[in-house]
């Protein structure tokens, strides 16, 4: 099976997740990236059959609208029932990088928002400690330099993330090399920086299912 074709079986998979908690009213937190954006394609299916959506990027923003699925503001919405989105990385305790699309704080505040968390995700992305992709950080722009120097104290290799603004106005910082032995100590050491918008680790709020693509079909995974 190819990549496109794992991410498609864990979308389809999503979808079956919550097919029969979904009703009239229902808002359904979508995350971003191109995992989410297959299950994007599975959600329109039903989009009949529901009220709508909260995005965490603009971009999949216009992806729902285009798809004729109603968008949220998230404070209009509340709390949501259910978040779906992909990973970079994930490990057996659900904890996750995630940001490699610059969405992360719009998807941090989403994924805080809601009642389950439902990441999806090939197998590539199943990893044992995170830490090998470069862990992203957005930042404002005037304080660039100051998170890069504080990252460097912290045994990160920073690099910017040139001509990438993020839908906040942000700038992007990854972290390569960064021990992530301890990801909930690091995430909130990280947002302790004068400057640090939000970090790619989701470890305060990690996900309540992994719906993992295999070739030999989906693995449905629970925190450890
Ligand atoms: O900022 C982007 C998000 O965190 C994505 O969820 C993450 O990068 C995974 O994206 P993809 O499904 O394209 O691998």
């Amino acid at each position: 099976m190819t990549q496109n074709q794992l991410k498609q079986a864990v979308a389809q998979a999503a979808l079956e997740e919550i097919r029969d908690d979904l009703h009239k009213d229902s808002i359904v937190g979508v995350g971003t990236g191109s995992t989410a954006n297959f299950f994007i394609e599975e959600l329109a299916r039903l989009k009949m059959d529901i009220d709508g959506a909260v995005a965490s990027s603009e971009a999949t923003a216009e992806r729902l609208r285009a798809h004729g699925i109603p968008v949220y503001d998230l404070n209009a919405a509340g709390i949501l029932d259910v978040y779906v989105d992909g990973a970079d990385e994930i490990n057996a305790r659900l904890q996750m990088i995630k940001g490699g699309g610059a969405a992360l704080t719009r998807e941090k505040i989403v994924a805080a928002c809601s009642n389950k968390f439902i990441c999806i995700a090939d197998e590539s992305k199943q990893v044992e400690v995170l830490g090998d992709f470069p862990l992203p950080v957005e930042v404002l722009p005037m304080a660039r330099s100051h998170v890069g120097r504080e990252l460097v104290k912290l045994g990160a290799d920073p690099q910017w993330r040139e001509n990438v603004k993020t839908d906040n106005g942000n700038w992007i910082i990854d972290c390569y090399n960064f021990l992530l032995d301890d990801p909930l100590k690091l995430e909130t050491r990280i947002n302790d920086i004068a400057g640090v918008v939000c970090n790619g680790i989701f470890a305060q709020r990690p996900a309540d299912v992994l719906l993992l693509g295999c070739p030999e079909g989906v693995k449905r995974l629970i925190a450890k």
